[in-house]
């Protein structure tokens, strides 16, 4: 059965990680406004690279954690977005989204099928692993899940797969799990914040094949 997937590429901060991106029919291309990140940008950052995407590109996602309004704010002023990926309490998600007028996907690190939320208030859901102990950030860690856990999961909102994917799992990762749309940020990347163009299309090309098989 045929099924479109997908693809989200995350953690941007290079002209040349985002030219792959776009190159190679990304669905949305992510910034990373965390400071413990390595993938971290400024909004100037993030909006230098932004200027640089085709009309009719990728959409532009920016991702917070536990974010005040006034750091969304920055960037908004700085640079245009079409949807915020947020770790926060689902009630803060909320009001994001009601202060912004912004599509919010709400992350949601999960370990096994009871973890996985039955209903939304948000946009989409980013359905990812918890991070390992001892690590310094939500996401980003290059760590999977249980592939089989979102198996016949009835989800409440569109749903995006993340964590650990790489250009060599991602077609597992689908067949196992169901999911229509994938995320990644290590698993293209040569160093910790420096996407791999090559990496990048390769990954892309593995998560669209994989909607035909
Ligand atoms: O990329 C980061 O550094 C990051 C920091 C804080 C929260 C989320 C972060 N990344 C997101 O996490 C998932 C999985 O990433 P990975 O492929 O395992 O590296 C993805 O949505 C990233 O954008």
């Amino acid at each position: 059965m045929e099924r479109p997937i997908g693809v989200k590429i995350c953690g941007l901060t290079e002209p040349a990680g985002l030219d792959a991106a776009v190159t190679h029919g990304a669905d949305w291309v992510g910034f990373v406004f965390f400071a413990r990140s390595p993938r971290h940008v400024t909004p100037a950052q993030a909006a230098a690279l932004i200027a640089r995407l085709p009309a009719g590109g990728p959409r532009r996602i920016g991702l917070f954690v536990a974010p005040d309004d006034d750091a969304i704010a920055a960037v908004l002023d700085a640079t245009e977005l079409d949807g915020l990926q947020v770790y926060a309490p689902q009630a803060r998600a909320r009001a994001i989204r009601d202060r912004f007028g912004l599509p919010v996907w709400h992350a949601h690190g999960v370990a096994t099928p009871g973890d996985l939320p039955a209903e939304t208030a948000l946009d989409g859901l980013v359905i990812e692993s918890r991070p390992p102990a001892g690590s310094d950030r939500p996401g980003g860690n290059a760590h999977a899940i249980d592939w089989t856990i979102t198996r016949g999961w009835v989800a409440p909102a569109p749903w995006i797969l993340a964590g650990g994917l790489t250009p060599d799992n991602v077609a597992d990762a689908i067949a196992q799990g169901g999911a229509t749309a994938v995320d990644v940020s290590s698993g293209v990347e040569s160093a910790p914040g420096r996407k791999d163009p090559a990496l990048v299309a390769r990954f892309i090309r593995a998560a669209r094949q994989a909607g035909f098989g």
